[in-house]
C-alpha cells in the first residue's frame, strides 16, 4: 500500500468512528452567546434614503479626490476621540455643520463618530459595546444607537469617519460612511486588511504605536488586493467572501513611542519610503495621540506645522485629524459625567476648535 493509499484507508476508520459519535460540546468553553439581529434587518429597521446614498457617494468622492490628490482642500477629520452621549454628539454635530459651510472652499470636514474604542488592556469598548456606560454590553441598541446617529450626521450634510474595529460589525454601518480608519493597534492585522480590500471607500491606515510606518505601507499594498476570507454575509451567515480590491487607501501618521512623526524630515523620511515601496505618497496627520503626547491643547501647534508644510511646497499632506469635543479636557467614567467631556483621550474644546479651524483657513488661503 502507498502512502496516499494508506491516508485514504486512515480517513475511512476516521470517517466510521465520527459516524458513531455524538455531538459533544467542550464543558470548559469560556464563552456564551446571545443572538443579534443581522446587518440586513439593521439596514430595513434604519434605512438610508436613496437621497442620503446619493450624499453618501458625493462625500465619499470629494474624500477620494482629496486623499488622491485631485482636490487641493484639506480634509479635516474631526470629533469627539469617542461618542458616549447621542446628546452631545448631536449638539456637536450641529456646530461643524454650520462652521463646514463657512469654510469649505478650503477644507472638507467629516465628523469622527468612533463608536468603537481599542483599548491597550481593557476600558469602556464604546458606544456599540456598552451604550448605557454600565457594563450591561446592550450590543443591539448600541448598533441601533449608531446606526440612527450616523443617518443624522448625513441629514445635516456631515461625512461619517469612524475607525472600524470589529470586522464583523462593520457591515452595520458601512454603508453609511465616507472614510474609515485602522488603528495603530490593527493596522498589522490581515483580516483588517482583507475587510479593507472590500470596502468602498478611502481608508487611512495608522502607523504602528511603535511608530513602525512599514506595517501601514505593507497594509495599503495588502488591502489593494483582492481577497478570500471568512466573514458575515448580510443576512449574518458564515460566508465567504471574494473581495476586489481598495486603490482609496492613504497612510495616517499619529506619532509613535519615540515621538512625533509629522515635522518635515518625518515626512520626507516616510515620502521616500512609500515611493519605495509602490504607494501613492497620501498622508493624513493625525494632530491628536502620540503627535501631540495626549496634550489634546497641542493639536494647533501639529496642524500649524503641517500647515507651514503645505505652504511649503509639501503635496503629500492631505488631510489631518483632530480630537475635539464641546468642552475640553477628558473625564473618568462616573455616575455623575459633565456635559461635553470625553471620557476616553481629552479633546480640544469648540470655542479653540472653531478658531483653530478659522485660523487654519487664513494660512490655506
Ligand atoms: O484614542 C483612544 C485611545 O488612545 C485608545 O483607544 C487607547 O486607549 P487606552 O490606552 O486608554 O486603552
Ligand atoms: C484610537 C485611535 O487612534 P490610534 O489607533 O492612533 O491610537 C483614535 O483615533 O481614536
Amino acid at each position: 500500500m502507498n502512502a496516499l493509499n494508506s491516508a485514504i484507508a486512515l480517513d475511512h476508520t476516521i470517517c466510521a468512528a465520527l459516524e458513531q459519535a455524538t455531538v459533544t460540546t467542550l464543558p470548559q468553553a469560556r464563552r456564551k452567546t446571545k443572538g443579534l439581529l443581522s446587518p440586513q434587518e439593521l439596514r430595513q429597521q434604519l434605512p438610508l434614503s436613496s437621497f442620503l446614498a446619493q450624499r453618501v457617494q458625493q462625500q465619499r468622492e470629494q474624500v477620494r479626490a482629496i486623499i488622491n490628490g485631485d482636490d487641493p482642500r484639506l480634509l479635516v477629520v474631526i470629533g469627539p476621540c469617542s461618542i458616549h452621549s447621542v446628546e452631545e454628539a448631536i449638539e456637536y454635530a450641529g456646530r461643524l455643520a454650520a462652521l463646514s459651510e463657512k469654510v469649505s472652499e478650503h477644507m472638507l470636514l467629516a465628523m469622527r463618530i468612533y463608536i468603537e474604542k481599542p483599548r491597550t488592556t481593557v476600558g469602556w469598548k464604546g458606544l456599540l459595546y456598552d451604550p448605557h456606560l454600565d457594563g450591561s454590553a446592550d450590543m443591539a441598541h448600541g448598533l441601533q444607537l449608531s446606526r440612527q446617529l450616523m443617518l443624522h450626521m448625513l441629514e445635516l450634510n456631515l461625512p461619517v469617519a469612524t475607525e472600524l474595529l470589529q470586522p464583523l460589525a462593520a457591515s452595520y454601518f458601512d454603508d453609511l460612511l465616507s472614510w474609515a480608519a485602522i488603528g495603530a493597534r490593527t493596522s498589522e492585522s490581515q483580516i483588517h486588511r482583507e475587510m479593507v480590500s472590500g470596502l468602498q471607500l478611502p481608508v487611512g491606515f495608522k502607523n504602528g504605536t511603535d511608530g513602525s510606518v512599514g506595517i501601514a505601507l505593507d497594509a495599503m499594498r495588502s488591502a489593494a488586493h483582492a481577497h478570500q476570507h471568512f466573514g458575515l454575509d448580510l443576512q449574518g451567515r458564515a460566508a465567504l467572501v471574494e473581495t476586489q480590491g481598495n486603490p482609496d487607501t492613504h497612510l495616517v501618521l499619529r506619532g509613535g513611542h519615540a515621538g512625533p512623526n509629522y515635522d518635515a524630515q518625518s515626512i520626507a523620511q516616510v515620502c521616500a519610503a512609500m515611493r519605495a515601496a509602490g504607494v501613492e505618497a497620501s498622508l493624513m496627520v493625525d494632530c491628536s495621540h502620540a503627535n501631540s503626547g495626549k496634550n489634546p491643547q497641542l493639536q494647533p501647534k501639529v496642524l500649524q506645522s503641517v500647515l507651514a508644510q503645505r505652504a511649503a511646497g509639501e503635496r503629500s499632506l492631505r488631510a489631518v485629524m483632530l480630537e475635539s469635543n464641546l468642552l475640553d479636557g477628558q473625564q473618568a467614567l462616573c455616575n455623575d459625567l459633565q456635559y461635553g467631556i470625553s471620557i476616553t483621550d481629552g479633546c480640544l474644546g469648540w470655542d479653540n476648535t472653531e478658531q483653530m479651524l478659522l485660523n487654519a483657513v487664513e494660512l490655506l488661503q
